[in-house]
């Protein structure tokens, strides 16, 4: 796992490496423009192309100091560099560059506040107004260059942070921030990269490791941490010798109505393909037809519309509810019977937690460590509206640890909120995936996973990571604009092999 820090712990974090490592801190800058240089040559090989560096006087601009500098040794023709002034402070560090940059014989222009923004004929702008020092938005000087730079719609590599992001908490979705094309980012991807409101500033970004100290790092205990495929290769157990459907569990899926039976076959389907030793899928009798031709792998329990069947509760080893349910009284009842009579974690998805948000009372009788996943919407009906993602994290910390359950709310990072106060982001998936369908994929491939007695934390990072890595093999390598999630669900024995390895 690599934890993510908020930029108060960044800040710690830096000064901790500068007194125990140690370095002083322009060699550190030096160190991280030094990470930036050598992405942006991999990046931007054509040293011929005009660059412009937008340096501010922080430690931000420190480093477009520093960077300008080194693509100058690196023979990079045409760099020019731009100081906004806006400020009468600058850093030690931001100091020591501006020297050495006067040394090196690098042209640069000063902007004061109210001057006349100069043209930029250059192809590519590196950012480096403000990083991760930014502590309100953007306005007056810093707001009209800002927007002056954005209408010239010119390639933007930011340093670090794009200039007017924010690195967590709240963010207003009409923030104005510098668009970056490409960020390269020290150390960590920045919390708010992971959250859609970064969505139309960042086009892609990249972390690079500027060493800071790795043990003070994890000694902060950050609760926020990202997902990373070899905390899933160290996970996923490979199949003993001697074991046989017993040993992988057997899941329940109620799911589905005469209309919506693609969701109950779907469900099952992710259930099944994902490794439990049986699935049986409790579906309307109408559906039983379809159930047996596309997955004769697949048992059934009918409901007859009216009442919920006699079941064995005991003997499944985790259940999932709620795709293509249904909203009515049955599906009320059903849920309400589930809830009653199972009380080992469950998987509670779509039309079963819109049940849950109208009818709060059922709360009390959820499984501890049971899973609950919703989309922004359904979340939002669950707990209430949000102004922000970091509000919605915010309240999933407080809902999982109240109601002792796993909160996995989906995200093109999709975040996972845990009873001990943890909060994972998951790395894998992209938007070939947003095709409806995905959702009840999924929660057969966590109840898949509960089923096969991987505790529920565990399920809920293995179960989005897989899910998202099974779409990733399916649409990145040709760039396929949609994935279907019938074929995602048969792509999890590979991606499952794969990182079985
Ligand atoms: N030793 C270190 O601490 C390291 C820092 N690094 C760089 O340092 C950056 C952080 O530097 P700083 O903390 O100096 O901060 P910044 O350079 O991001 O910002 C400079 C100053 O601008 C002011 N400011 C904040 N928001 C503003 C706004 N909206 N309008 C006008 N002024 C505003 C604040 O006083 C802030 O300290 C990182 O993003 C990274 O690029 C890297 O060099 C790695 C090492
Ligand atoms: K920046």
């Amino acid at each position: 796992m690599l934890p993510l820090l908020t930029a108060k712990d960044i800040r710690k974090a830096d000064a901790y490496t500068i007194k125990h490592e140690p370095i002083s801190s322009i060699d550190l800058m030096e160190r991280a423009a030094k990470a930036f240089v050598g992405w942006f040559i991999n990046h931007f090989p054509d040293k011929k192309q005009a660059i412009t560096v937008y340096c501010g006087t922080g430690n931000n601009g420190g480093d477009g100091l520093a960077i300008a500098r080194m693509l100058n040794e690196h023979h990079y023709k045409k760099i020019c560099v731009v100081v906004a002034r806006f400020g009468k402070k600058s850093t030690a560090d931001f100091d020591g560059n501006f020297e050495r940059l006067i040394t090196a014989g690098i042209p640069y222009t000063g902007i004061n506040p109210g001057d006349k923004l100069p043209d930029d004929k250059g192809q590519i702008i590196i950012d480096a107004l403000l990083g991760s020092g930014l502590n309100k938005p953007l306005a007056g000087d810093y707001a009209r260059l800002v927007n002056h730079l954005n209408d010239l719609n010119k390639t933007v590599v930011a340093v670090d942070v794009p200039t007017g992001l924010f690195t967590d908490g709240d963010m207003p979705a009409d923030a104005l921030v510098l668009k970056a094309g490409l960020v390269i980012t020290f150390q960590q991807p920045k919390l708010s990269f992971l959250l859609p409101e970064s969505g139309p500033h960042i086009n892609c970004w990249e972390a690079v490791n500027i060493g800071l100290s790795g043990e003070f790092i994890q000694s902060l205990n950050s609760p926020y941490q990202f997902i990373e495929e070899k905390d899933i290769r160290q996970l996923l157990r490979p199949r003993p010798r001697f074991s046989n459907k017993g040993t992988f569990g057997h899941a329940l899926i109620i799911a589905g109505q005469p209309e919506t039976m693609g969701a109950a076959l779907l469900s099952a389907s992710g259930c099944a393909h994902a490794g439990a030793g049986l699935t049986t899928a409790c579906i309307p009798q109408s559906g039983l037809v379809a159930l047996n031709t596309s997955q004769p792998e697949v048992m059934a329990i009918m409901r007859d519309g009216k009442k919920t069947p006699e079941m064995a509760w005991d003997k499944f080893s985790a259940i999932g509810i709620g795709p293509g349910l249904g909203k009515d009284k049955q599906a009320l009842q059903l849920l309400g019977n589930t809830l009653k009579n199972y009380q080992k974690p469950m998987v509670i998805d779509a039309d079963a937690l819109n049940l849950l948000s109208a009818n709060p009372k059922l709360w009390k009788k959820i499984p501890a460590g049971s899973i609950l996943t919703p989309h922004m919407k359904e979340f939002d009906r669950l707990f209430g509206g949000h102004i922000s993602w970091w509000s919605r994290i915010q309240t999933a910390i407080v809902r999982a640890a109240e109601y002792n359950i796993n909160i996995l709310l989906k995200n093109n990072y999709t975040i996972i909120a845990t009873p001990g106060g943890r909060v994972y982001f998951n790395p894998t998936g992209n938007p070939a995936m947003a095709t409806g369908g995905m959702g009840d994929v999924l929660t057969g491939i966590l109840a898949s996973l509960l089923a096969q007695q991987h505790p529920p934390e565990q399920a809920c990072i293995i179960g989005a990571y897989i899910h998202g890595k099974a779409g990733d093999e399916l649409a990145l390598p040709s760039r396929m604009t949609v994935v279907m999630p019938g074929k995602l669900a048969q792509q999890l024995p590979v991606t499952i092999a794969r990182l079985t390895l």
